[in-house]
């Protein structure tokens, strides 16, 4: 913000009275400036529980808006993602043991060569595979380290509750807790995931005596491995439609199947991988955009429960709020903590933020965001199993939309409409529409807001 200066007239230099009321004076000219840019600027803010597909819409937004993206990011992705996409073999490997889905590769005796397939998976340790410069320095290794460690779920929670800074006794306590009850009772379910002992447990005697395994294997080699495994093992297969059941990226089915791209050095990520792969916001980022003639700053906040203390920073003067709920993910529970459904957890989110005093004139738009995965799960996960209250037919992905939308509509205390639309965030097309009537209403919002219209 600029300040103004006050002009000093000889005569006045000793009415400390009047110097006085020309410093008010060019203090409140230049609030007044700052007030009317502020006005002309809007102001949309994205927010929602963590990987409901905020920064996917804000990715969009750049794509139509911005040119895209960077190589920088370009390159960044790749490495994230084939990252990402070993540990993603690697959970379904473990977790189907864990499930007592039996796999083909896990017979030696039967199917030597996938049984050699996993074990390439299993020993290859992906920080060694990528150039962690590149995918984002020290920041993305300690988020991946806590991503992936999976003794650290009690970690995780810790740090997702209790750490309130300055709004322990307000009534937006609820949208960084979580508004979850006590623990007693609830058993913390122990995944056995513990990816460094197994890996571990691996190199103490497994390494040598099993065909197929090389001591160092090459990224084509592992690559090689995720592929075979996706495609012919029945049982990786089987623990992928269960995935609800444990912490799996949403966009791992897509990595598999160009899982060689991303192995190839110096691979440069398309349009449509950057869409589809995940780095997890940290704090708030800006973004600026220009778009009908009219100024847009899109805020674009971190949604686990951790990240969303820091969300208070930034509530002034927002023209919409923009709330993203992933709809597709009914079935399943919180990264930050395993007992909450992440649903539920969205409901109290937006239940918080829509009623609160710092929105009460502000606009909401709500995106049911994911639609395609959620058309994928109907029939092998029904609604009614985790909404009881839930009366459509099982595969009626129209029907479970709209219950899902009314229990949003019904949480709306005040006379202010809610704009809701159906979306793919990841789908450019479909999103181009969406968001530039998003824009036009905002900026129709913000002229009838300014007494223009
Ligand atoms: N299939 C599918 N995937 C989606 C959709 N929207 C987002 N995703 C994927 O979901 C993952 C998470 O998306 P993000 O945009 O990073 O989620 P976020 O809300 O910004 O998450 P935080 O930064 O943790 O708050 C990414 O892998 C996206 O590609 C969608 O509509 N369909
Ligand atoms: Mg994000």
């Amino acid at each position: 913000m600029g300040c103004g200066v006050s002009v000093i007239e000889p005569d006045d230099e000793k009415d400390l009275f009047l110097q006085g009321r020309k410093a008010s004076e060019a203090i409140e000219r230049s609030l007044q400036i700052q007030k009317q840019r502020d006005n002309k600027e809007i102001k949309l803010l994205l927010l929602g529980a963590g990987e409901s597909g905020k920064s996917t819409v804000l990715k969009q937004l750049r794509l139509l808006h911005q040119g895209g993206f960077t190589n920088q990011e370009r390159t960044q992705y790749t490495q994230v993602i084939w990252a990402d996409a070993i540990q993603s073999m690697k959970i379904l490997i473990v977790q189907a043991r864990r499930l007592g889905i039996p796999l083909d590769c896990d017979d030696p005796q039967a199917n030597r060569f996938l049984f050699g397939q996993k074990r390439l998976v299993l020993k290859a340790k992906p920080l060694d595979l990528i150039d962690a410069s590149l995918a984002g320095g020290s920041g993305f290794l300690n988020d991946y380290v806590l991503k992936y460690s999976e003794t650290s779920e009690q970690k995780r929670r810790g740090q997702s509750t209790g750490q309130a800074q300055g709004l322990e006794n307000s009534s937006e306590e609820g949208f960084y807790q979580g508004g979850v009850g006590g623990e007693e009772g609830v058993a913390l379910q122990d995944l056995s995931l513990n990816l460094q002992e197994l890996s571990q447990g691996l190199n103490e005697g497994e390494t040598t005596n099993h065909p197929g395994v090389r001591p160092a294997s090459s990224a084509a080699q592992v690559a090689n491995a995720i592929q075979t495994l996706w495609r012919q093992d029945r049982g990786i297969r089987q623990c992928f439609a269960r995935s609800n059941e444990f912490q799996l990226e949403s966009s791992a089915e897509y990595y598999f199947e160009h899982i060689h791209q991303f192995a190839t050095p110096g691979y440069v990520c398309s349009d449509e991988d950057i869409l589809k792969g995940r780095i997890k916001t940290t704090g708030i980022t800006e973004t600026s955009f220009s778009i009908g003639g009219s100024s847009f700053k899109v805020l674009d906040a971190g949604g686990q429960r951790s990240e969303r203390r820091k969300w208070i920073h930034c509530f002034q003067g927002i023209t919409a709020v923009l709330f993203v709920l992933a709809v597709s993910e009914y079935d399943q529970m919180l990264f930050e903590d395993e007992r909450v459904n992440r649903m539920h957890e969205s409901i109290m989110l937006f239940d918080t933020l829509l009623n609160s005093r710092w929105f009460a004139d502000t606009p909401f738009i709500l995106f049911l965001n994911k639609t395609d995965l959620f058309q994928q799960k109907l029939t092998r996960s029904p609604i009614r199993q985790f909404f009881p209250h839930y009366q459509g037919r099982v595969n009626d992905a129209d029907a479970g939309l709209k219950y899902f939308e009314n229990i949003f509509l019904s949480l709306n205390k005040s006379q202010r409409p809610i704009y809701v639309h159906r979306t793919c965030a990841t789908d450019p097309h479909s999103m181009r529409f969406v968001l530039t009537a998003v824009a036009d209403l905002i900026i129709q919002q913000n002229l009838k807001k300014s007494g223009i219209l």
